[in-house]
């Protein structure tokens, strides 16, 4: 680690001269000649270790050192005190100092007092990046997959989750896209707040508008009492909005109200409401074409998507189907009290070919019914659903045993002209032979090109 040390003195010689001596010694410097210079480049700048006298006009070394404690505990602080003082640095060592120096510097001192306390500092670093890692696979740690494209969604997830920024997680049915707002919500600050789903489309529209936004008694037919919105209980929190682009324009305007204001009003009431919420909207849809069609609003959209996750569908990393099928074969194995613990080569070879349209919800109950199916501790072909054994023949020619050379001459044209759309060239270069024995074949068989 390349560390960077904050030399603080008024005397000029003093400073300078130390940080010529610390550069020797391979480390990066600044300087400050008074206490609040000091505390602006703290601010602006990566300090690992402050070097400060105590004497000093403005602000005294030892409110710099009181304000280093207290806001940067991390950061480890050496004070400089000239021979009468040295009460005063004992004191400064109870204020939270690392150690004094006393005046005129002795540089071999000093140089070894400042290797002590950086490589202390280096141990803190690497134990709280550790510490991140760990949240961030704790926050994770129901999403499966390790495949490129996965990991460079957990980036973003990464680096959107600590602020406050609008996700719209885009993706197709069944990607994951909960999830990925989950994983949000658990590693961001306010994670010991509320995550409050809506499912958008599951509601009418009248219905969605009270459920969000909450509604005053007798606001509407069947209005009994007041209610809570779920705005406001998810304030501090994150709101996840599922399936954003089937709202109508109405709540739209309210939301984007909610995202430039925080303030929105319950259905049939007067008062306005604040609220602190972030938001997480997901879809499976255009919005870009739906703002095309003039059914959703291009000003909701980019305050939605200041930042967008986008779930790639499951065809596109087929390396996590594997993970994605232990995974799940254990929990099912589990919840039907069997040991399912492996895959025969061929039903592998079918869920790996096969293209997966309802993606890891698809997969996720393909491997239950499979569980359910199986009759001994690994899943056959014939236990996964025929959706899937069957597309899978799709790419297969089926000739019965029992059949004639000529029989299976002709089902293999037959199929390979079919796959290729009736188109011969192409047909008799895959099957290795000429167009005109092609020709004289489809007429002796009597195929249908
Ligand atoms: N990477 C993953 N690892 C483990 N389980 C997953 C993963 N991705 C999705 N799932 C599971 O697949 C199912 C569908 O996931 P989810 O509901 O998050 O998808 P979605 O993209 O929000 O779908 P929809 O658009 O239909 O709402 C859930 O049971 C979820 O737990």
């Amino acid at each position: 680690m390349k560390f960077n040390i904050l030399i603080v003195d008024d005397e000029r010689n003093i400073r300078d001269g130390l940080a010529t001596a610390l550069k020797m010694d391979g480390y990066d410097t600044v300087t400050a000649a008074t206490g609040r210079e000091a505390v602006a480049i703290i601010q602006k700048d990566v300090v690992d270790l402050v070097i400060s006298d105590l004497r000093m006009p403005e602000m005294s070394g030892h409110e710099l050192l009181q304000h280093v404690v207290r806001q940067y505990p991390g950061i480890p602080v050496i004070i400089l005190t000239g021979h009468g003082t040295i009460e005063t640095a004992v004191q400064s060592m109870h204020e939270g100092a690392y150690d004094f120096v006393t005046k005129p510097v002795n540089l071999d001192r000093l140089s070894l007092l400042v290797r002590r306390a950086l490589s202390n500092r280096e141990l803190a670093l690497q134990h709280r990046a550790m510490q991140e890692e760990l949240e961030k696979q704790r926050g994770f740690k129901d999403i499966i997959g390790k495949s490129p494209l996965m990991r460079r969604v957990y980036d973003v997830v990464q680096q959107v989750a600590p602020t406050r920024a609008s996700v719209l997680v885009t993706g197709e049915s069944g990607v994951g896209k909960e999830l990925i707002a989950n994983a949000i919500h658990a590693s961001s600050p306010r994670k010991d707040k509320p995550l409050i789903r809506v499912h958008c489309a599951a509601l009418s529209e009248s219905l969605l508008e009270s459920e969000l936004f909450g509604h005053e008694k007798g606001a509407f037919t069947g209005a009994a009492g007041r209610k809570r919105g779920r705005f406001e209980l998810a304030n501090g929190g994150t709101i996840f909005l599922d399936e954003i682009g089937e709202i109508n324009p109405a709540v739209q305007i309210k939301i984007l109200r909610v995202l430039q204001e925080k303030t929105f009003e319950r259905v049939g009431g007067e008062e306005t409401l604040e609220v602190d919420v972030r938001i997480i909207a997901a879809t499976n849809r255009d919005l870009k074409k739906e703002i095309e069609n003039g059914t959703f609003r291009e000003d909701l959209f980019y305050r939605l998507n200041v930042v967008n996750i986008h779930v790639p569908p499951l065809r596109d990393r087929k390396e996590d189907i594997p993970l994605l099928v232990s995974a799940f074969m254990q929990d099912f194995s589990e919840e039907n009290g069997k040991r399912v613990e492996g895959i025969d080569p061929r039903a592998r070879a079918a869920l790996y070919s096969y293209p997966w349209p309802g993606n890891i919800r698809e997969l996720r109950n393909s491997i239950e019914s499979a569980v359910v199916m199986s009759k001994d501790s690994v899943i056959q072909l014939e236990d996964l659903p025929p959706s899937i054994t069957e597309a899978d023949d799709a790419d297969l020619i089926r000739i019965p045993l029992g059949s004639s050379m000529e029989d299976a001459e002709r089902r293999i044209i037959e199929s390979t002209l079919l796959a290729n759309k009736g188109n011969k060239s192409k047909t008799a270069e895959i099957l290795g032979i000429g167009r005109k024995t092609l020709h004289r074949k489809v007429q002796e068989y009597q195929i249908e090109a």
